[in-house]
């Protein structure tokens, strides 16, 4: 049966847009953009999220090998950038169809305001009919500052929209049970229930054009349909994959959507790289925490604040043998908790609606 989606992100990775010499496959935009036109005119929004900065922008010049990795990039993104929204630009417009451009970096997923600036803009977008295509501000985003790929970007983007799906096009079918070169190799077509550890057969590795690689398409997956958007993993190099994904003909990789998490607790899910207090729990809460009945946490579950934090923070909570278990916003801060700590009867440090948990 066909899904019945009415907002999705697609993700186009590089190897999809790039061919084996590392110049942009136009035949291949030209047809993605074609299936998005046709998507779109069924009444579905979208929004894409393309990488190809940098293949593009290999494309356009020359440079000597006596520049560094990291400013060679942003030399290919900045040029390359123009030249991919162009084109995107100009094959959309044959359907008369506005796209717009979004260029982000991780610093706008922060902050509570820039994060809903950044939803608001994207929801007039939509509104207009117009495209978002959302690329990261490679110029400014360098080292540290990166997200891990575009495939952490558009999880990012599919929780704060609310997404129904999220389609992840790369360069092989799907996730494998192995090694995809390796003969004998399956394609995983569905994935639900209790998280996998991927690592056990999904290489660390990345393709020719690739930065994070299947694993980190894996967890992002994982982590997304936990909170209740599908994910989709299908080879964006295969002839109306787009059309056939959403009819369900073609094999890929599925991820089960859990129940709907609220659009606070996605934002926290996100938000666990800037968390910066980290309290640690006892076996007794990490239960009540994890059962099935909502519970918030307490202080007399609490036993040690490894790091401080205040009032309205994100915090990590991890088990008594430091195993990560969720993230919340701290209904106070760190002194206080230190007060309360280990005692009956006090003021939940996280309150449920405002906690995720991560096992
Ligand atoms: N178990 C696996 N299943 C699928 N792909 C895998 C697996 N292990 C490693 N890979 C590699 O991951 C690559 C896709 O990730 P990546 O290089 O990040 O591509 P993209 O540019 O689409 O983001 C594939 O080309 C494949 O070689
Ligand atoms: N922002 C970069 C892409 C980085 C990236 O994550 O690439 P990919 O793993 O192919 O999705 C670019 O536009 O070239």
């Amino acid at each position: 049966m066909a899904y019945n989606y009415q907002r999705i992100i697609i993700k186009i990775g590089s190897n999809v847009l790039t061919q084996k010499d590392g110049l942009p496959d136009h035949n291949r935009i030209n047809h993605l953009v074609e299936q998005i036109a046709k998507i779109k005119k069924k009444g579905i929004e979208v929004v894409l999220v393309s990488s190809g900065a940098v293949a593009s922008g290999r494309s356009l010049i020359t440079i000597s090998e006596k520049f560094d990795s990291i400013a060679t990039r942003q030399l290919f993104a900045s040029i390359g950038q123009v030249k991919l929204i162009n084109t995107y630009a100009q094959q959309f417009e044959k359907y008369n169809i506005l796209c717009s451009q979004v260029l982000v970096t991780k610093e706008d997923f922060r902050d509570r305001l820039h994060y809903l600036n950044m939803k608001n803009c994207l929801k007039i977008l939509l509104q207009h009919h117009v495209i978002p295509v959302v690329n990261e501000n490679d110029v400014v985003s360098v080292t540290e500052l990166m997200f891990t790929d575009n495939d952490e970007l558009a999880g990012l983007i599919a929780s704060m929209l609310n997404a129904q799906a999220l389609i992840v096009l790369t360069n092989v079918d799907g996730i494998f049970d192995g090694n995809p070169d390796i003969e004998g190799a399956k394609v995983i077509e569905e994935v639900s229930g209790k998280p996998i550890d991927f690592s056990t057969f999904v290489s660390t590795g990345h393709s020719q054009f690739g930065r994070g690689g299947m694993i980190t398409k894996s967890n992002m997956a994982q982590k997304t349909a936990q909170l209740g958007i599908a994910v989709h993993i299908a080879n964006g190099t295969k002839e109306n994959i787009l059309v056939d994904v959403l009819d369900n003909k073609v094999a890929h990789t599925y991820f089960v959507p859990n129940r709907s998490a609220s659009g606070k607790k996605k934002w926290i899910a996100h938000a666990g790289n800037f968390a910066k207090g980290i309290v640690q729990v006892n076996e007794g809460a990490k239960a009540a925490l994890t059962s099935a009945k909502a519970s918030s946490l307490l202080p007399v579950g609490v036993i040690n604040i490894i790091s401080a934090f205040k009032k309205g923070e994100i915090i990590k909570l991890v088990d008594e043998t430091g195993k990560p278990i969720g993230l919340g916003i701290a209904e106070y801060g760190s002194d206080k908790a230190a007060e309360m700590m280990g005692q009956k009867n006090q003021k939940a440090l996280i309150h449920y609606d405002y906690l995720y948990l991560e096992c």
